[in-house]
């Protein structure tokens, strides 16, 4: 990887990068010790960066070739990762997944697929309420790892800024094993049977078995031929997370000295969530500044004329691939409200690559209490996201899914028909709920019916 990066102190302020300070900025913890948090930052600023500028603007391109349709999205991960989920099997099963269902898409739908975890960094969540009561006793709100720790305890509520170095940290460790799997032979195209050794037979494996016998006979048939396989062994493979607390993507933010343009360099591509999007806001603010693709999320209450102004205000120059929406309506409503929100931003020529998250707008509590998504809500949002855009003839870019490659039980439904019952066998998510990995196959395999159509 390349470090032709210059570190931009914090205060000294050259491309206007701390201008984001002069905003209201929604969702940020309430650090106890400010003096603590300066120093973090300033031990951050003189860090190494954890991605490449130049990897993310590779990244740029295969967006802008989503976005005309010639190449498809595919983000994933957990909801929130956590510190003491960060180890090589878990790290392991999640890319297996994403590959998996990559194959899936490209095997589907003959499209190139670009792989992207929410990984190495999602640490950090938006919350509806500051506060959280149990038993009469009321603590802030858990904040993600970056912020707080889970356990419902003073102690462990308090933000506490040497997470952020912590997350730091971790996400190196984190990114460093993503690049081993990625490009140290795991990610090989003819491992394709293997990476679904283990699994309990059911509809999706099955099915993914078929897929990959297929693609092992168009191998074999091509190496027959004499083809050189040295582009099978590795994958370009990327890492996001929502751009939430600003000071930690301040502190990672680095000149690339060979444009002069800043990155934040805490991973490839950043997202703006549906609660920090204010046009005068200090997370739009602070991404206006960096040359990273960024995403924002557009729930279901945004209009026309905001998603207009967003990408008036984060991508100027219109630049292909700079600017995705990633939008989150909610089953009962994407027929409804995505339609004008398209037309409109198509109307005024800007150029932008449509992704659906069929996550967060659907979600429900049990009536056992827990937290989950229905799954056929799910494939219903992203139905209705391929319709709409069918209908309009813009490009249905991407996917973006909240899925973990373990075998939990969060979401209901599915062909092994998780039950409100059921839930409680294996829910671990800490915020949200996550598709489990067959969950996550049987998604793939829709969508690449989708895709074949679209
Ligand atoms: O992942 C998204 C948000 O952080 C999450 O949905 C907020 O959850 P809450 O409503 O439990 O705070
Ligand atoms: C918080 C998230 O989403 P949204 O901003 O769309 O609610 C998320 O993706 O984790």
């Amino acid at each position: 990887m390349t470090t032709a990066v210059d570190t931009v102190v914090p205060g000294t302020d050259p491309q206007g990068l701390d201008r984001f300070r002069e905003l209201e900025a929604r969702q940020q913890p309430r650090w106890p010790d400010a003096g603590e948090l300066e120093a973090v930052a300033r031990r951050l600023a003189g860090a190494a960066p954890l991605v490449a500028p130049a990897e993310a603007q590779l990244l740029t391109e295969r967006l802008a070739a989503a976005g005309r349709g010639e190449a498809f999205l595919l983000q994933g991960g957990d909801c929130a990762e956590t510190f003491a989920d960060a180890n090589a099997t878990r790290i392991r099963n999640k890319v297996r997944t994403i590959l998996q269902m990559a194959v899936i898409l490209t095997h589907g739908a003959s499209t190139p697929v670009v792989k992207m975890g929410r990984l190495a960094g999602q640490y950090a969540k938006p919350r509806s309420s500051d506060s959280e009561t149990r038993d009469g006793v009321t603590l802030p709100a858990y904040r993600g790892d970056m912020v707080n720790g889970h356990a419902f305890t003073t102690q462990s509520r308090v933000p506490d800024p040497r997470r952020l170095e912590q997350a730091y940290r971790v996400s190196a460790a984190t990114a460093n094993v993503v690049r081993g799997f990625t490009q140290g032979g795991f990610a090989d195209l003819r491992q394709v049977h293997e990476w679904n050794r283990g699994f309990m037979r059911n509809p999706a494996y099955a099915r993914y078995e078929r897929t990959a016998s297929e693609i092992d006979r168009a191998i074999r048939f091509m190496a027959a031929c004499g083809a050189d396989f040295d582009a099978l062994r590795t994958v370009e493979f990327y890492l996001s997370h929502e751009a939430l607390i600003l000071d930690y993507e301040r502190a990672l933010t680095r000149v690339d000295t060979r444009t002069g343009r800043a990155y934040d360099t805490s991973a490839h591509f950043l997202w703006i969530g549906e609660r920090t999007r204010q046009l005068d806001g200090a997370h739009v603010e602070f991404l206006s500044r960096v040359a990273n693709p960024i995403g924002v999320k557009l729930g279901p209450t945004t209009s026309p004329d905001d998603a207009i102004a967003l990408a008036e205000r984060l991508n100027p120059d219109n630049e292909p691939g700079r600017l995705t929406f990633v939008t989150r309506m909610g089953t009962g409503k994407v027929r409804e409200v995505l339609p004008e929100v398209v037309r409109k931003v198509t109307d005024a020529g800007v150029v932008v690559t449509w992704v659906t998250d069929p996550m967060h707008g659907n979600t429900i509590r049990s009536a056992s209490g827990y937290k989950t998504r229905r799954f056929a809500d799910v494939l219903d949002e992203v139905t209705g996201f391929f319709e709409v855009h069918r209908s309009l003839g813009t490009v249905p870019g991407g996917l973006h899914m909240e899925l973990t490659g373990d075998d939990v039980t969060e979401v209901l439904g599915g062909s092994e028909e998780i039950s409100d019952d059921g839930l409680a066998l294996r829910y671990e998510t800490l915020v949200d709920p996550r598709l489990n990995h067959q969950q996550s196959l049987e998604t793939a395999f829709q969508v690449a019916q989708m895709l074949t159509d679209r």
